[in-house]
């Protein structure tokens, strides 16, 4: 679990109730021992910046480039995304999802939202999920799978091999099959190791 910044104790709990073996990660040595990554939602601005300081960045691209399995919840995802729009002046991302995600797209905080999603890979029933101040995927590069979408198309989760990101924060609900779907693929990769 990174946990540099963001809501990294909710989804440790999460983690954990689902039957992981969880330790948060702020430093190189940390992320040298870990067989999955999840990024927290919370301000990716802030989480780069602290993620270059504490020299976890390059460690972290490093280790996602050779396919450790991640996943990235709203903040998460755009650490995630190769190309980010609206970043702030300088924000780098660590990578790995061929997609560009637009920052805060729906607006300011009060714009926040929930939505019932038909997450096709989940199964039934539809995914009740929280959005705040939520990314989207503005651009799905041909490597990367949209796994749900708004009612418009706005694509809100994406998957490509063992990285997963979305929009918004099941966290925050009783659902946690997104958690289990990447438990699931990291149990898979370690067992093919
Ligand atoms: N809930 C969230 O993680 C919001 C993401 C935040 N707006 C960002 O740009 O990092």
């Amino acid at each position: 679990m990174l946990a540099l910044q963001g809501d990294f104790r909710e989804h440790v709990a999460v983690l954990r109730s689902l039957g992981a073996d969880v330790i948060t990660v702020r430093c190189p040595e940390e992320v040298a021992t870990i067989s999955g990554l999840v990024i927290p939602g919370g301000e990716s601005s802030v989480m780069d910046k602290l993620a270059r300081s504490f020299g976890v960045a390059d460690a972290l691209k490093e280790r996602i480039a050779g396919g450790l399995p991640v996943y990235g919840t709203c903040a998460g995802l755009i650490m995630l995304a190769d190309r980010i729009v609206d970043g702030i002046r300088g924000q780098q991302s660590f990578g790995g999802l061929d997609v560009a995600v637009r920052r805060n797209a729906f607006g300011a905080q009060t714009e926040s939202f929930e939505a019932d999603l038909d997450v096709p890979v989940l199964g039934e029933p539809p995914m009740h999920a929280v959005f705040i101040r939520a990314p989207v995927v503005a651009e799905l590069g041909a490597k990367a799978t949209a796994l749900a979408t708004l009612e418009d198309g706005t694509v809100v989760a994406v998957e490509q091999g063992d990285l997963i990101g979305t929009s918004f924060h099941p966290e925050m609900t009783a659902d946690y099959r997104f958690h289990q779907y990447f438990l699931d693929k990291v149990a898979a990769r370690s067992s093919s190791l």
